[in-house]
């Protein structure tokens, strides 16, 4: 069934030779996206925290699809040296890049700082903006971040942004803020770059089963892993909808939109709110002390 649906994706789309990175590639979801990729020849960079793991992801893909062009550079986001060394290695040392799929997640948070914004959001934001001028020279290009149904329950406070909530399920909380992030993060993107030929999607991959859940408190975890085990997705299963908005043709016009089971939706509420887009960009921005955008802020 799997097979057969993404052999229609496939069917669909013209792939070009691409340079894609994939923070996040080591693993889950990332991973099998990477896989699909590169099976349709495409070159691949894996951009991830731990080199061990992120060598052995390219090692297996390059194993099983029978393509060289698999490389592992290492990035961790929580780290925003780490996200401008990656950023000045890739760019010296490829000349394209049509697709980058912002995928990394973290659950866990770290006493008064917020991984997951830190993670899922901000060092997302940062390295989009970083490879944003070779995205627009390789265009047309894509921009994909892995949200989740869970923004729904996302609460972005502005003024303190990057702090964890506080209250009994701060963890979920810290979560679903950052999926939110996301969201927004996306529509604002797509906004900005409008006439550039660089489109922008968030999606949500479903329920999946992957090492995301890791962190689930003992007390969960004789409900928390059948259920995972046995009622959520394969990581291939997961990937069908990234990989749809990385390869269907016919997808700018909608550019920002949410994507879920290969399909736009609606997101929540806040996630439409145009304002929290815009306010969320510039702090992000001066959170991370960038000069204000080289694309266009919209009105
Ligand atoms: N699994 C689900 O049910 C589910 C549901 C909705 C959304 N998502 C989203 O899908 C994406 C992929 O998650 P997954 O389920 O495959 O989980 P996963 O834990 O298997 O993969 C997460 C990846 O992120 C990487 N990562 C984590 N911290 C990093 C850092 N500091 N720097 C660089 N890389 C880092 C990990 O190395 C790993 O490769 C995440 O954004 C997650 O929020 C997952």
């Amino acid at each position: 069934m799997m097979g057969h649906l993404l052999g229609l994706c496939w069917e669909s789309v013209s792939l070009p030779p691409i340079a894609e990175v994939s923070p996040g590639g080591s693993s889950g979801i990332g991973e099998a996206v990477a896989r699909e990729l590169a099976r349709c020849g495409a070159r691949v960079v894996l951009a991830t925290r731990n080199a061990v793991r992120g060598e052995e992801a390219a090692w297996r893909i390059r194993r099983d699809t029978g393509n060289p062009e698999v490389l592992f550079m290492p990035l961790d986001l929580s780290s925003l040296r780490s996200v401008h060394a990656f950023a000045a290695a890739f760019l010296q040392q490829e000349p394209n890049l049509h697709l980058l799929i912002n995928n990394a997640g973290e659950q866990h948070s770290t006493d008064g700082f917020s991984l997951p914004f830190q993670v899922n959001h901000l060092g997302h934001f940062l390295l989009t903006q970083l490879l944003l001028q070779r995205l627009q020279s390789s265009a047309p290009s894509r921009v994909l971040i892995v949200a989740s149904s869970a923004h729904q329950a996302g609460r972005l406070c502005m003024a303190k942004l990057g702090q964890p909530p506080p209250g009994p399920f701060a963890a979920f909380q810290d979560y679903c803020n950052s999926k939110l992030a996301n969201v927004l993060h996306a529509r604002q993107l797509a906004a900005r770059l409008q006439g550039t030929g660089v489109t922008a999607y968030a999606v949500h991959p479903g329920f999946v089963h992957t090492q995301l859940f890791r962190h689930t408190p003992l007390w969960l975890q004789p409900l928390w892993t059948p259920l995972s085990r046995f009622c959520f997705r394969s990581a291939a299963e997961g990937a069908r909808t990234v990989l749809f908005c990385a390869t269907q043709d016919g997808l700018q016009p909608f550019s920002g939109c949410y994507f879920a089971d290969c399909r736009p939706l609606q997101p929540c509420a806040q996630g439409r709110d145009d304002a929290a887009a815009r306010e969320l960009w510039e702090r992000s921005e001066r959170l991370l002390g960038l000069q204000p955008s080289l694309c266009t802020p919209v009105e």
